[in-house]
């Protein structure tokens, strides 16, 4: 539970941080446009009981009149500010919690399709982050502004003394802490249900569309429609019966302000007989104490919709908490960026998915010295992608040593690695920026350099918006060879040392693969290259080839060693030429 809460309060510390000054200024005006209406309806009864005594001129009423018309003002124009400055405060909160939620993902951005389903990762950035600021805009607001006015209340209620003065406070307290606290606890029960069926209804969703071809093509569309439809009504049904909860805690948070007058009746009739108030002062008091509930009220309001927010609390945590690697590991000394050339040594590598499970590598030793080219291959399951992410450090290693210059691959950052996979994600945006990603304060001219290198300058030239053209409008004009080389001229701005090349090449025709490769190997002979692949494609240019079977390395050698050792090599190779 304490760690729970910890977690809540990191998020909405995260977006209080970034705009403190406007969340107090935020909660000051709301208190003041309280005070205000309380003022207002407190001027407006007296005037009321002033005007049926039947004043001899205007002037007896000047004074309330004035005050109810500057009370009735000041309550709109603070109302107004408290907008503004509460809808600043949550805007800024919420885009300090995006970027803690897109660093959070970042780092698992290699391995976020493993780990999520595409409902889910919708789910986060846009249900989840959108609706953490009415976290701001419909608790913590009116709570904080609910407390200021009841504490406000109490202690002037408290320097009238009297029993029924403590009857008043008690009243509001129960209203401000006992009410609230039942409310959120039965809330949360009616939402954790609404939240599970909804969170299964998007899941079933988003598996339907994904596999839509296969419904259609099984001729079970129907079958599938229905089961959503079945989803759909269920939760349905839970967010009805949520509602009628709903408007049955409305109904009772109205009658508070009934209760307070009925106490407030008593506790202004002793102070009029007791001479200290005229008894002009009897409606104005009783007219003021429903804005002072309504106030109150909001607290419980606010409680009750905690638990709305709760699962949302709950899946940006895990997001964090799933972060695979961690940069400040065994050796936080290393640097962040290396200085100088790494050289990294795996002795003995082993992974296992489970404990009972086959090892999917086993006894793996590698040594890659700075720019070292070596090539990992191996038929499907044979363990390629396993060693990539644990070489990346997206899976930890249960067996053997993984060092870089020395030092525990721990300490090895994420940034040390680039990886250029089958498909790059290229974003709806231009052709520089997508290349900007690479490293954000690249200039244009280290772009154009960047994509004159992957030699695709002239073809960028020749857009109408050279390197300022939508990747939209370019993307049609680009093969799939051409859309890797954006990428790689990405990769080309980062000063990672290590390139994983995650089977770049697949889906281009015999040419451009060749082309493809040869760019590779020229734009990034400084850096060391780890080519995954299960082509035999110009295995002569790399330093050393490894063959994985079942997670163990079967051959070893360059190209020249293996063509003589190795028949099957040799057979494979020529297999593969053509
Ligand atoms: N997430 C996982 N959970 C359990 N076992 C896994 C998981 N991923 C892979 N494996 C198993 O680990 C072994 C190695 O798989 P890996 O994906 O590394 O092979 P690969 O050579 O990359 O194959 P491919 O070329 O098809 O991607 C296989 O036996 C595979 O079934």
């Amino acid at each position: 539970m304490k760690e729970r809460l910890d977690k809540h309060d990191g998020w909405l510390l995260t977006g209080g941080r970034s705009s403190w000054r406007a969340i107090v200024l935020a909660v000051l005006l709301g208190t003041a446009a309280a005070g205000c209406a309380a003022a207002l309806m407190f001027t407006s009864g007296e005037l009321i009981s002033r005007s049926s005594l039947r004043p001899e001129n205007v002037l007896m009423v000047y004074v309330p009149i004035v005050l109810v018309r500057t009370f009735g003002l000041g309550r709109a124009a603070l109302q107004y500010a408290e907008r503004l400055a509460g809808h600043h405060a949550a805007l800024t909160a919420l885009s300090a919690m995006r970027i803690r939620l897109y660093h959070a993902l970042e780092s698992q951005a290699m391995d976020l399709r493993s780990r999520y389903r595409l409902g889910e990762l919708l789910g986060l950035a846009a249900d989840d982050i959108e609706r953490l600021q009415q976290v701001y805009l419909r608790i913590v607001f009116p709570a904080l502004s609910g407390a200021l006015v009841y504490g406000t209340t109490a202690a002037l209620l408290s320097r009238s003394g009297g029993a029924t003065s403590w009857w008043l406070i008690a009243y509001g307290g129960l209203w401000l802490f006992i009410v609230p606290l039942v409310s959120a606890r039965r809330a949360r029960t009616a939402q954790q249900r609404v939240g599970m069926q909804r969170s299964l209804f998007y899941s079933d969703l988003s598996d339907a569309w994904s596999g839509l071809t296969d419904w259609v093509l099984s001729g079970r569309t129907q079958q599938a429609v229905a089961a959503l439809r079945v989803r759909q009504t269920t939760s349905a049904e839970r967010e009805k019966a949520s509602r009628a909860a709903e408007r049955g805690r409305q109904w009772l948070a109205r009658s508070a302000a009934g209760g307070a007058v009925l106490l407030t009746i008593p506790w202004v009739v002793g102070r009029v007989e007791a001479g200290v108030m005229e008894s002009v002062w009897i409606a104005a008091c009783v007219l003021a104490v429903f804005p002072i509930m309504d106030s109150i009220v909001k607290v419980n309001d606010a409680l009750a919709r905690w638990p709305e927010y709760q699962d949302s609390f709950r899946r940006l945590a895990q997001t964090e908490s799933a972060r695979p690697y961690t940069a400040t590991g065994d050796n936080p000394t290393v640097s962040a960026a290396f200085a100088g050339p790494v050289y990294i040594k795996l002795e003995r590598l082993g992974y296992r998915y489970s404990l009972d499970a086959e090892p999917a590598l086993k006894g793996i030793d590698l040594e890659l010295p700075q720019g070292k080219k070596i090539a990992v291959l191996g038929r499907s399951g044979a363990g390629k992608s396993t060693l990539l992410q644990v070489l990346s450090g997206q899976r930890e290693a249960g067996e053997g040593t993984m060092t870089i210059n020395g030092s525990p691959m721990s300490a090895l950052q994420k940034h040390q690695f680039s990886i250029l996979n089958q498909q790059p994600h290229l974003f709806h945006t231009t052709i520089a920026n997508n290349v900007r990603m690479g490293r954000k304060d690249a200039t244009d001219e280290e772009i154009r350099d960047a994509l004159r290198q992957v030699g695709l300058q002239p073809l960028v030239a020749a857009l109408p918006k050279g390197i300022e053209t939508p990747m939209d409008e370019a993307g049609s004009r680009f093969s799939g060879g051409e859309l890797q080389r954006v990428a790689l001229s990405r990769i080309l701005l980062q000063a990672s040392p290590i390139v994983l090349l995650d089977e770049p090449t697949t889906g281009l025709d015999r040419p451009a693969e060749l082309a493809l490769i040869r760019t590779l190997l020229e734009t990034l002979r400084e850096r060391t290259i780890v080519w995954f692949t299960h082509r035999l494609t110009m295995l002569e240019k790399m330093d050393e080839i490894l063959f994985l079977e079942r997670g163990e390395v079967r051959m070893r050698g360059t190209h020249r060693d293996l063509s003589k050792r190795e028949e099957r090599y040799r057979k494979w190779y020529e297999l593969d030429r053509f």
